[in-house]
């Protein structure tokens, strides 16, 4: 596909009300544990971003119907756990980590086997922390060196119920092994030090799984009693928090502005990133508090607000892993330091997204320090970034680095340039004119 450079530049007060596109993790979920059901789901809501279009693709190849009505909603026909056929291509899991891990897990307890491919950036991931719970549940694996895509998983039937600590705070491993285990005889058991996100348990208890969660020693120890049968259900996806944090970021900072961004996802284990800027001071409010396809959601109103630096507790990490990029953007305008710590996981997201942040603030002329787990960023203390003229940012097929440094170029004294705002396509295929309509200048 060819690159889609964008400039943005400082603009006047942010306003209007927006509703982001429909939650990325609970939307590959929700497809492919439609494509499980027998029966027809109906998905409201989802996000047809390319990350999840890729999940759609690769249920549909291994036998599942999925149909998009001319309203939007989405109708899928599932072939029953234990039932996914071969597929007869190579998978194209684009630029998802979340489709890859999962669906590695789904086909590693049936009998087929599947190729996954990705693009450059996917390529780069390390899938050794899936390859190995689900090979000692008799899958087994041909990955290119260093356990990464292009590779093949055979998967075993009946596969082999096991019991397996994480040893990394990923929900991505976590549902892997679950997935696997929904077609393993007897129980899969999974155990949590750390808690991330819970999409998969309440979604696979929604669809009649038999999951029961309790907390041992501190962690949490999660069931699943395999060759379940799951029974279709329709779904209403909520508004992703993790593309609300942006325009909500941009509302913060931008002089002036009152944004309200209605139906955002406010899953404890995604609302992070919420807690960490009402502790630095942001003005936010949630407005219609409400449960909606049995998670909590709110609209979220964002005024201009003076920040402050703040000590990022790394246990809070999971739950808004994905939105450090544009908090380093809000603690680079906050007033003082902002330590965060913890955060070794970002180094293997779609780009290393510790270096390219720091690398990427100190070209807007930030005070940061890169560390081995984290960033120490001294405020500015509102003050605009300033670019020397302008400065262009090379997004390296990562979407939140490029919607991190767009919000950058609201607040900066000379024009940001990201060389490549595709990327946003995946996740917020939408950002681009919902941040017009409320007055951003790009
Ligand atoms: O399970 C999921 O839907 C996700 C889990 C997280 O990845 P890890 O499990 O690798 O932390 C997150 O970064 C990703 O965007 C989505
Ligand atoms: C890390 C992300 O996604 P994935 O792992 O699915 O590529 C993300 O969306 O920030």
């Amino acid at each position: 596909m060819s690159s889609q450079p964008a400039r943005f530049k400082a603009a006047g007060p942010l306003r209007g009300r927006i509703r982001v596109p429909g939650d990325k993790s609970i939307s590959h979920r929700s497809l492919m544990l439609s494509a499980l059901a027998i029966g027809e789901s109906r998905i409201e809501g989802l996000l047809e971003g390319e990350d999840v279009l890729a999940t759609a693709a690769a249920m549909r190849a291994m036998g599942a119907t999925i149909e998009r009505d001319a309203d939007g909603v989405w109708h899928v026909s599932g072939v029953g756990v234990g039932g996914l056929l071969q597929p007869g291509n190579a998978l194209d899991m684009g630029n998802s980590g979340t489709s890859t891990r999962l669906l590695m897990g789904l086909v590693a307890s049936h009998a087929i086997t599947a190729t996954f491919v990705g693009d450059a950036s996917l390529s780069k991931r390390p899938m050794g922390r899936v390859i190995e719970p689900l090979s000692r549940m008799g899958a087994t694996f041909s990955a290119s060196p260093g356990g990464r895509l292009p590779l093949m998983v055979h998967g075993l039937c009946p596969a082999v119920p096991i019991e397996y600590r994480l040893p990394v705070a990923s929900a991505q491993v976590k549902s892997a092994v679950l997935l696997a285990g929904l077609n393993a005889p007897g129980i899969t058991r999974v155990i949590e030090p750390i808690a991330t996100r819970d999409h998969s348990e309440r979604m696979l208890r929604g669809f009649g799984a038999e999951l029961t969660v309790e907390e041992v020693d501190g962690a949490r120890l999660i069931s699943i009693r395999g060759e379940a049968e799951l029974r279709p259900q329709q779904i209403i996806v909520p508004g992703d928090p993790s593309s609300a944090a942006f325009p909500i970021v941009a509302a913060l900072l931008v002089p002036g502005s009152d944004v309200v961004v209605e139906n955002v996802g406010l899953n404890p284990t995604r609302a992070g990133i919420y807690e960490v800027l009402r502790a630095m001071g942001a003005d936010l409010t949630y407005e219609n508090e409400r449960t909606v396809g049995g998670e909590p959601v709110a609209d979220i109103r964002a005024r201009h607000s003076t920040l402050t630096g703040i000590e990022v507790p790394p246990d809070i990490a999971p739950s808004m892993i994905d939105e450090f990029p544009i908090l380093f953007v809000a603690a680079a305008l906050a007033e003082g330091r902002t330590v965060t710590r913890g955060l070794e996981e970002l180094r293997v997201k779609e780009s290393d997204r510790l270096a390219l942040m720091a690398r990427g603030l100190a070209r807007l002329g930030v005070e940061v320090q890169e560390t081995e787990d984290g960033l120490v960023i001294e405020g500015r203390g509102g003050a605009p970034f300033s670019t020397n003229g302008g400065t262009t940012i090379a997004a390296e097929l990562d979407h939140r680095i490029a919607m991190s440094f767009a919000i950058a170029g609201l607040v900066s004294s000379a024009p940001v340039e990201i060389d490549d705002m595709s990327p946003v396509a995946t996740s917020f295929p939408t950002f681009m004119p919902l941040m017009h309509s409320l007055g951003a200048d790009a």
